[in-house]
């Protein structure tokens, strides 16, 4: 007996000194106080961006949070953010991979979770010469355009069949996933009746699988010591979705080089970009096939998230709404759609679109970075290893940076123009510094398309009997920022019959 409680003792005081440990060493940001190991695993509320924002108000913006065993620091504010995206840019750029991500991301060989180093670099560099460069996204424009186009019919079609709302986020949904499938692996796996064929819907399975494998699996993930409980009996999951995805992602690439070889010619798609560039930069199978999965999970939800959140902002501030028809009927007139090009002559719809990502930011967390080195911010310790996120959700609505900060407001980037491309530490949507999202200007150009097509094509009223105040404005918590309730809006055609006819 007493030697047992001796063991516990012990055990006990080891527990205790490794809790106290980087505290005694470090002096680390202010925080809520962490429970032995857990931490504040139990404390964070789902909606973290929302908790973080309130956390802040009692600690400061900079915090510690302690999820298991991993610390997590936090900032809420623009000059902190300035200081982690741009002086510390270089040491916090490593990505955190839990174990899941760790083994679909094969160790990081893609670009999305590869901490910062030759390949990373390496990797980068192709994007931006390869596959974001203006060239590139101007070639692929006319795909932007013939889906949102495609939306705008389907919209018209059912909202003529129907005087009944619709849920906006199928059409989206669409949008979002034609587009993508078409950039990355220049294949439409849905037929213009809505039909998706059947290795459209294996790629839907795969994406789904991965995203349910990814989630972390409650306590034990958070705990380093732990850890391995998760992994009894899971090993078969997770080889099983690689192979399928892997199968997937080779037959699509024998498909292109078949057709390319045939044809002589190299298309513009980002498959054939990094078939075609493969020797000239040593990129490897891995890598290809990881580069293109990270632009479908990482393109895929944020845009159409994005316009959801726009639009429903419209139709709960009406005088926002007939405002941007007014100079969609002034530039482009009414008998024709709007282009990617027209954006240049309408001012005020781009602030619709930046003032959306500033209340919604998709990733209201960004995603978050790892110190590979220690450094300090706010004079504070922040030592290797640690997870360091930056709360641009909060900052977007900070009272002491923005003027009414929760009202939807485009105006306010008319007076004073605010760059949303990581240059202006308020707006930070696409992030900043070495990481920033590399789809930046392909992304606000097809959000900016999106909402002139639906704006200019349709006037967005609530469902009958339902009042704008009673949308559902809460979001649905996740690394990404859905809206909880999809939105459901009645679309009453605004144009000629025969501009939908030619759309
Ligand atoms: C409204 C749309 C989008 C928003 C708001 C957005 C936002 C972000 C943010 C905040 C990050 C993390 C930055 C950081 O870690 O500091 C990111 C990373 C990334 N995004 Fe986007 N994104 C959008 C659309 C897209 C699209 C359409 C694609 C691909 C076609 C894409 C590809 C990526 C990739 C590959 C990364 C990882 C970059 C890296 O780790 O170096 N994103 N995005």
């Amino acid at each position: 007996m007493e030697l047992f409680l001796f063991i516990i003792s012990i055990i006990i005081f080891i527990l205790f000194v490794y809790r106290l440990y980087p505290w005694l060493r470090y002096r680390l940001p202010p925080g809520p106080y962490p429970w032995p190991i857990i931490g504040n695993l139990l404390d964070v509320k789902p909606d973290r961006c929302r908790c973080f924002a309130e956390w802040s108000k009692i600690y400061g913006p900079i915090m510690s949070v302690w999820i298991g065993s991993s610390l997590n620091v936090i900032v809420s504010n623009s000059e902190l953010a300035k200081q982690v995206l741009k002086d510390c840019d270089q040491q916090l750029a490593n990505r955190h991979r839990p174990k899941a991500v760790a083994i679909i991301s094969k160790g990081g060989t893609d670009l999305v979770w590869a901490d910062y180093g030759a390949h990373y670099v390496k990797v980068r560099r192709v994007c931006t010469l390869e596959l974001f460069s203006p060239k590139r996204t101007e070639a692929l424009r006319p795909i932007r355009e013939e889906e949102v186009r495609a939306m705008i019919a389907s919209i018209f079609k059912d909202s003529t069949n129907s005087s009944n709302s619709l849920v906006l986020r199928k059409y989206l949904g669409s949008v979002a996933f034609n587009n993508i499938t078409r950039l990355v692996f220049g294949k439409r796996f849905e037929s213009e009746e809505g039909v998706v064929d059947g290795q459209g819907l294996e790629f839907r399975a795969i994406v789904a699988n991965e995203f349910k494998l990814g989630i972390p699996q409650g306590l034990v993930e958070h705990i380093s010591w732990l850890r391995w409980i998760r992994w009894l009996g899971d090993d078969e999951a997770f080889t099983k979705h690689l192979a399928h995805k892997d199968g997937l992602t080779r037959a699509i690439m024998e498909e292109h080089k078949a057709k390319s070889m045939k044809s002589g010619v190299v298309k513009q798609h980002f498959v054939d970009a990094l078939l075609s560039r493969r020797e000239i930069h040593g990129l490897s199978e891995d890598t290809i096939m990881g580069l293109l999965w990270n632009m479908i999970t990482a393109g895929m939800d944020t845009v159409a998230i994005t316009v959801e959140w726009a639009m429903a902002e419209l139709v709960m501030n009406p005088r926002v709404q007939h405002k941007a028809q007014e100079e969609l009927d002034r530039v482009i007139g009414l008998n024709r759609g709007m282009n990617e090009s027209d954006t240049l002559n309408l001012p005020y719809l781009r602030s619709v679109a930046k003032e959306a990502l500033r209340l919604h930011p998709p990733t209201p967390l960004m995603l978050p970075h790892k110190a590979n080195a220690h450094v300090k911010i706010g004079g504070f310790d922040i030592p290797r290893e640690t997870i360091v996120s930056v709360n641009v959700w909060a900052i977007a609505r900070d009272s002491s940076i923005w003027e009414d900060p929760l009202e939807f407001k485009p105006e306010r980037f008319l007076q004073r123009d605010v760059d949303i491309g990581g240059h202006d530490f308020r707006l930070l949507p696409f992030g900043a510094g070495r990481r920033i999202c590399p789809a930046t200007q392909l992304s606000i150009n097809l959000v900016t398309l999106m909402l002139g097509q639906l704006l200019h094509h349709f006037e967005w009223t609530p469902p009958l009997g339902v009042r704008s105040e009673e949308i559902d404005m809460t979001d649905s918590p996740g690394l990404v920022n859905y809206m909880r309730t999809p939105l459901q809006i009645v679309p009453t055609p605004r144009l000629p019959a025969q501009v939908y006819e030619r759309v």
